[in-house]
């Protein structure tokens, strides 16, 4: 439904946003996620067709409306945009604000509309209210039955829940992800908050520097990142440092790290083929905090997160190799304590160091 084919975006001929591909099928949510800078809204931008591309093209329903001699208008995209501080008209009521671009309805069928909306988004009786008096949540859901409306083919939010409190926006992000798939509607969301990205999207997009590192599921970015900045990125964790160990045969190889010996994978034979040092990604759920376990290791600081406790635990006392551990909050260890430990490690990620 949306395809972006190798598209660059520039400014004042200073590159800001390379080669990027990737697709979204019909239904689906994506996401954009990445540092401040990266390029995020600029490509939300070139889609809806308030930028141009420098290189490469943008299709929707397998149409081109953007390469670097193609630009179809925005209003002919059938793009519906909702803007970070929402945008809502401040001298319409929430049911004008919604049936705004409902130009070629009768008075009856865009009533029918706005009910439909309002009933969609959870707040059945608010048509008669002005915006100001509703709560940033109820403005949020105003702007996205807005632009649901006119039936878009594909939504595009851009940081929808920065202006909203923290509690508040991986709920809504739940909401609105129910929303949309009960409407049916594609969406593009941007945002540089991971735990937004996880509540909401089906794919999702991390982007450095203008670059797409990779476009996968929440689930693959965290157990199968590309490289350290998708692993630091998403999710917690620590690179633990290996060495390779050679055995006689080619396929028989090793790395040997504190936590033991693995052995490799014949792509990642490959893969880390004349590598010596290579860092191992250790994630805290790769770790469980066992009382009966005889491998001990060392408290170097704690987080109280409430059902939980993250700690950093030190492997053979040596603050250079480092894990996480997300233990229950009623095992309670002071810093300096030896705690036992165990692994759960499923596969092993592994980077050039
Ligand atoms: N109109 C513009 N003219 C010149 N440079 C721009 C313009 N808009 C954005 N940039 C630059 O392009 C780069 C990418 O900006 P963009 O807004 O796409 O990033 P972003 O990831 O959405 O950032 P943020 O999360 O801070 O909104 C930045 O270096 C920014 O300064």
């Amino acid at each position: 439904m949306l395809d972006l084919n190798n598209i660059s975006i520039a400014y004042d001929n200073k590159t800001v946003v390379s080669e990027v591909t990737f697709s979204l099928n019909s239904g689906e949510i994506g996401c954009l996620l990445g540092p401040s800078g990266c390029g995020k809204t600029s490509i939300l931008r070139a889609i809806a067709g308030f930028e141009p591309v420098t290189q490469g093209e943008i299709a929707l329903r397998g149409t081109q409306v953007a390469s670097v001699d193609t630009h179809i208008a925005p209003d002919k995209r059938k793009v519906a945009v909702v803007f970070q501080d929402f945008a809502l008209f401040p001298h319409l009521n929430v049911a004008q604000n919604i049936a705004f671009g409902l130009h070629h309805s009768s008075g009856k069928e865009k009533a029918q509309r706005v009910d439909e909306l309002l009933a969609l988004v959870g707040l059945p009786d608010i048509g008669e209210r002005f915006t100001h008096a509703l709560s940033g949540g109820q403005q949020q859901r105003v702007a996205l039955a807005r632009a649901l409306a006119v039936r878009p083919d594909l939504l595009l939010l851009d940081e929808p829940f920065s202006s909203l409190d923290a509690e508040l926006r991986e709920d809504l992000a739940q909401d609105i992800r129910r929303i949309l798939k009960q409407a049916g509607t594609s969406a593009l969301l941007v945002t540089h908050d991971q735990h937004e990205a996880f509540a909401m999207a089906d794919k999702i997009g991390v982007l450095k520097a203008g670059h797409l590192l990779q476009w996968a599921t929440a689930y693959q970015l965290y157990h199968r990142p590309v490289d350290k900045f998708v692993a630091g990125f998403i999710g917690q964790g620590t690179l633990l440092p290996g060495q390779i160990i050679m055995a006689d045969s080619a396929d028989d190889i090793h790395i040997k790290t504190k936590l033991g010996v693995f052995s490799l994978t014949k792509e990642q034979i490959t893969q880390f083929a004349g590598a010596t040092n290579i860092d191992v990604l250790v994630r805290p759920d790769d770790i469980v905090h066992d009382d009966n376990s005889q491998n001990l290791a060392l408290v170097m600081s704690r987080a109280f997160k409430g059902a939980h406790i993250l700690y950093e635990l030190a492997l053979h006392d040596d603050p250079s190799a480092t894990v996480l551990c997300l233990a229950p909050s009623h095992h309670d260890h002071a810093l300096g304590e030896r705690i036992g430990i165990r692994l759960d490690l499923k596969h092993l990620v592994m980077f050039n160091a």
